[in-house]
């Protein structure tokens, strides 16, 4: 199936494998306050790549995912929870070295005030080896996401490197969500060189301006335009290039000189953050349905409204048909922002 230039082969069994952390996210249940003024939390799983495959496989695909988890109570609590989605969990490798789940401290301070505590030394997400990334699931894939702070550290980066390889070699579609977390990495030179690299070979490219303004220190774009942004990329691998701007929506840039423009749905927000994980499962799904770039647009931007307006990330993934009920209310003027 070709979408926009990019061609899916229809005949391999799974959709969807992505590669990066597992980790946990506990958000915090007394909202609009202070994580200083919060007693208790709720655990869901977590870990932005992990968020974007269980939206993927909510909304109906075949997924599997490739990643580290610690050898506890958390780790076996995450991989439960792939099992229960119907998620290939055989790319999963359990953590032998004492090494620990991410944490997620989610503090909700209000509906556009959000900030999220990282506990994340010695995770074992950063400890996946390249010789443990299945080759097999990565052929088996028509697509491939890769989630940016899986570059962060050795031996998760080589383990990125390999997994990219493996999908050149297979011809998997390969997605990147760039996912930039600051405070996993040590330098900014370091950061942009290999979120540069990993860009090369990668036919679709999401991230924030500021993701993009991360990336482009080694370039010369000192207005932040998007389109200059953009064709940097497509000079290598990408057809399509994704520029998010929150609630102003975003736009797309696709290799045949193209842009789409998609604005945001109006949403009753409880917190922010989720919205770049369903956005990308909303959009990635699109495509994979064989809709245009504006059609995934669109479908991903209502995906994230279903996202920001409730207290959990992946628990929240939405199932199609809710999302398409969404677009429909927001049309017929039943939702609106608060
Ligand atoms: N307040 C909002 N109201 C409606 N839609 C929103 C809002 N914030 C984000 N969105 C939608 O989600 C998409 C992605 O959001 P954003 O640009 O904030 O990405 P992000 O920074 O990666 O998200 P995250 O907060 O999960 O890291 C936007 O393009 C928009 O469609
Ligand atoms: O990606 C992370 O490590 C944090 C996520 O678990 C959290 O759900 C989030 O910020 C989603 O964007």
């Amino acid at each position: 199936m070709t979408s926009n230039a990019i061609t899916f082969s229809e005949a391999k069994p799974l959709d969807f494998v992505a590669i990066g952390r597992l980790c946990i996210d506990l958000n915090a249940n007394e909202i609009n306050r202070p994580m200083e003024e919060t007693v208790t939390f709720t655990k869901y799983v977590g870990g932005s790549p992990a968020n974007i495959c269980i939206g993927m496989s909510r909304l109906g695909l075949k997924t599997g995912f490739i990643g580290k988890v610690a050898n506890d109570q958390m780790g076996r609590f995450i991989t439960g929870y792939l099992d229960r989605e119907g998620i290939d969990a055989s790319g999963v490798s359990i953590d032998r070295t004492g090494a620990v789940t991410g944490l997620a401290f989610t503090e909700i301070k209000s509906p556009t005030d959000c900030s999220i505590l990282m506990y994340r030394d010695n995770v074992a997400d950063l400890l996946l080896e390249a010789g443990e990334v299945p080759e097999s699931l990565i052929a088996d894939a028509k697509m491939l996401l890769i989630s940016g702070t899986a570059l962060a550290k050795s031996p998760s980066r080589e383990a990125v490197f390999q997994a990219l390889e493996y999908a050149k070699k297979h011809g998997a579609v390969i997605a990147f969500d760039l996912d930039y977390r600051p405070y996993t990495w040590t330098s900014d030179e370091e950061t942009a060189v290999y979120y540069n690299l990993a860009a090369e070979k990668c036919d679709i490219i999401i991230g924030t301006r500021e993701e993009f303004d991360m990336m482009e220190r080694l370039g010369n774009n000192p207005e932040r335009d998007d389109r200059i942004t953009a064709a940097k990329w497509f000079d290598h691998s990408a057809d399509i290039v994704i520029i998010k701007h929150g609630k102003d929506g975003s736009i797309a840039y696709s290799k045949d000189g193209n842009s789409h423009r998609a604005r945001s749905f109006p949403a009753k927000v409880v917190k922010t953050f989720g919205a770049g994980d369903s956005y990308a499962a909303g959009f990635l799904y699109g495509l994979m349905q064989g809709w245009d770039i504006s059609a995934s647009m669109e479908f991903g931007s209502a995906a994230a409204c279903i996202v920001i307006s409730s207290h959990s990330c992946s628990d929240a993934m939405p199932k199609a048909p809710e999302v398409h009920e969404y677009i429909e209310r927001c049309l017929k003027g039943e939702i609106t922002s608060d």
